[in-house]
């Protein structure tokens, strides 16, 4: 048996999905979290007879009529694959608005179960809901539930699942005006006397709740912006510089610096394995991935933080806020929650864009989400920070202002570059402001944090397995004495001279960045396995082995070109099914590209002018670069509108 949970956006399907499934699906305090369908066995807890019952959790719509692609993806399921029950969690919080949609379910054949949800938040407000009498007017079961508690669960899930054996049809409401021309009104006219007879609110709506004023001090209009700034400010500056640096300090030196390969070492003496082997698995296998467990506790300490913000709900606000901004260059502030997800991977940041409905602003938004620094760039930003910047607390949070920054001014670059029109409104639903709950922020920071590992026990390991080997041997796989003679420094070698007009000199550097395509951890994993091998001194401490290599200028270029240029492939990947068109993608990724490349260029070249009055490596082929570049846009905005003439003098 199939039962289907279908409902508006945050009524709490996934929440309630998650709990009868044991799953661990994105749940998030704001509309539009859910994109794709996720299907799973119900749990034995809810399902004492033990039948063979499949759960599907479905996007959230308002209306059968879809209007986004994620919407789509919900009336296809229940229309196309007709699930044997239906269950429509209805927010009763937000009751009148949600059973619009109810009506329209009731009237496919299938089926429908009513998990009438948050009923935690309409006790608290002193409400009523009359829910024998809402039954029979609407002619099916509902059970009231809080999904946060699990709270009625195992009920709605045994009503559910008698329904489905009973396979009786659903009967239909019947409403006057039902096939009307004008059916939408009659539609919500019905439910609006339905409202009036089975709910009685204790609020009164004119009243000014606290959530209302606080709306007026953070979704302000002059305030809203800086106090954003200030909150994210505050977040990264804790996870990167204070709790979450502190404790990936410990873990970089005292942990993976020495405990862990000196165990390993002696370890390995023991057994008696040769020292090339020796050599493979402490400096190549822990040396790589250690650099980047390392960062661990740091990644944690910033998903719990987000996770908090997020549950408040203040989110849901910063997209009210950025709206304003992002008008003027052609997103709003619905593209803000792809960013959001982003900062934890740009994968679910990408495929978030589906609830986009113009595909122009659709499109913009899915090239200017990587921008956001993802969990896997943290450890790269949080190595520079640590050798170059320990005492400008400022360097950290201000990568992620700076994303920012490169996020408008991407858009206005985009806007101009490729002509397009938005025809996209916004209209946000802003969810009640809540005390978040560091349970749900523990299992999100753990969540997240069991991935960080997997991948970095998998892909980076394998990765840095390879570059260990690459950088020890020569293509006659015979062992080198000089790494400038392996495998990996020819590879390098080839992609080195494009990375000199930004200062960047030697194979090493067009070594880590390739990795970094594979996944951006690798970064860091790749410096420590070739420089730890070159060198006695460690990575991770100011004046370490990467100050052979950079300037602290130069640094922050080479962060800014890692951090700027295209995602990883995977990432890449998701850009190409959510575009659409591999014209698209390679105008999306030569974007990103000349993004991040003339970024880092710029930041070297005017850098080191600036802090250190003199012109850095690769100063005249970066002026005759930049000219290009120039040269380029004035053309492509002019071809492209009058409208861009404006902006090609700027540049
Ligand atoms: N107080 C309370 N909050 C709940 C309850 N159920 C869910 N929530 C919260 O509601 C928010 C939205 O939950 P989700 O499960 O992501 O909602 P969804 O319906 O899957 O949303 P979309 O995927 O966007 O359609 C989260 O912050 C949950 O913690 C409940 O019974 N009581
Ligand atoms: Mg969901």
């Amino acid at each position: 048996m199939r039962i289907a949970l279908a409902g508006n956006p945050n009524s709490g399907k996934t929440t309630l999905y998650n709990a009868i499934t044991g799953k661990n699906e994105n749940v998030g305090n704001w509309s539009g979290v859910t994109v794709a369908k996720k299907e799973a066995d119900i749990k034995k807890k809810y399902n004492p007879k033990g039948m063979d019952v499949r759960i599907v959790d479905l996007p959230g719509t308002y209306s059968i009529s879809p209007f986004t692609g994620e919407e789509k993806i919900t009336r296809d399921f229940i229309l196309g694959e007709k699930p044997d029950v239906i269950i429509n969690i209805v927010d009763g919080a937000n009751i009148s608005r949600s059973l619009f949609f109810t009506t329209q379910l009731l009237e496919l054949g299938v089926p429908v179960v009513i998990a009438l949800n948050k009923s935690d938040i309409v006790s608290k407000r002193g409400d009523q809901v009359d829910v024998d009498a809402l039954s029979k007017a609407l002619n099916c079961r509902i059970i009231t539930t809080t999904a946060t508690s699990e709270d009625g669960l195992l009920k709605l899930m045994n009503e559910a699942i008698e329904v489905g054996t009973d396979k009786k049809p659903q009967i239909q409401p019947d409403f006057q005006g039902k096939d009307s021309k004008d059916s939408d009104t009659a539609r919500q006219k019905f439910v609006d006397d339905i409202i009036k007879k089975c709910q009685v609110k204790n609020r009164d709506a004119s009243k000014v709740t606290l959530s209302d004023k606080l709306d007026m001090i953070v979704a302000h209009k002059w305030l809203g912006l800086p106090i954003f700034f200030a909150v994210m400010w505050a977040v990264f500056s804790f996870s990167i510089e204070g709790l979450g640096g502190y404790l990936s300090g410990y873990s970089n030196d005292i942990l993976f610096g020495e405990i862990v390969p000196n165990a390993a070492n002696s370890f390995l003496e023991g057994m008696g394995v040769s020292p090339l082997l020796q050599a493979l698995i402490v400096d190549g296998a822990i040396g790589g991935v250690g650099a980047v467990i390392g960062f661990l506790p740091l990644v944690m300490v910033l998903f719990f933080c987000l996770s908090l913000l997020e549950d408040s709900g203040y989110m849901a606000r910063v997209a009210v806020v950025m709206d304003r901004f992002f008008k003027k260059i052609g997103l709003s502030g619905k593209s803000i929650i792809p960013m959001i997800v982003g900062s934890g991977c740009a994968i679910p940041g990408v495929m978030a864009t589906r609830t986009i409905d113009d595909i122009n602003e659709r499109r913009m938004t899915t090239i200017l989400t990587p921008f956001v620094p993802c969990g896997a760039k943290l450890p790269i930003i949080a190595l520079f920070v640590a050798v170059f910047f320990p005492e400008n607390v400022w360097v950290g949070p201000s990568i992620y202002m700076i994303a920012i920054g490169m996020i408008i001014l991407g858009g206005l670059l985009l806007q101009r570059m490729f002509d397009w029109e938005n025809t996209s409104s916004f209209i946000m639903e802003l969810p009640e402001y809540k005390i978040p709950s560091i349970k749900y922020a523990f299992s999100q920071m753990i969540d997240k944090a069991k991935a960080f590992i997997y991948k970095a026990t998998t892909i980076i390991l394998v990765c840095n397995t390879f570059v260990w080997f690459a950088q020890a041997y020569s293509w006659g796989l015979n062992p080198v004495e000089d790494q400038s003679l392996s495998i990996l420094a020819s590879l390098g070698s080839l992609i080195a001279p494009l990375l000199i007009p930004l200062g960047f000199v030697g194979w090493q550097l067009a070594a880590a960045s390739i990795t970094g395509f594979i996944a951006k951890e690798n970064v860091v994993a790749t410096f420590a396995v070739l420089l730890a091998v070159a060198s006695e001194e460690a990575l991770h401490l100011p004046g370490g082995v990467l100050a052979e290599f950079f300037t602290p200028v130069t640094a922050f270029a080479y962060l800014a070109f890692n951090l700027f240029t295209p995602p990883c492939f995977a990432a890449i990947g998701a850009m190409n099914s959510e575009l659409g068109s591999k014209k698209w993608l390679f105008r999306a990724l030569g974007f990103q590209f000349g993004v991040g490349y003339t970024l880092a260029m710029l930041i070297t070249q005017i850098g080191s002018l600036v802090v250190y009055g003199k012109p850095a490596v690769g100063f005249v082929p970066a002026i005759i670069i930049t000219a290009l570049i120039a040269v380029y846009l004035v053309v492509t905005i002019k071809k492209s509108g009058s409208k861009g003439a404006k902006v090609g003098v700027e540049a």
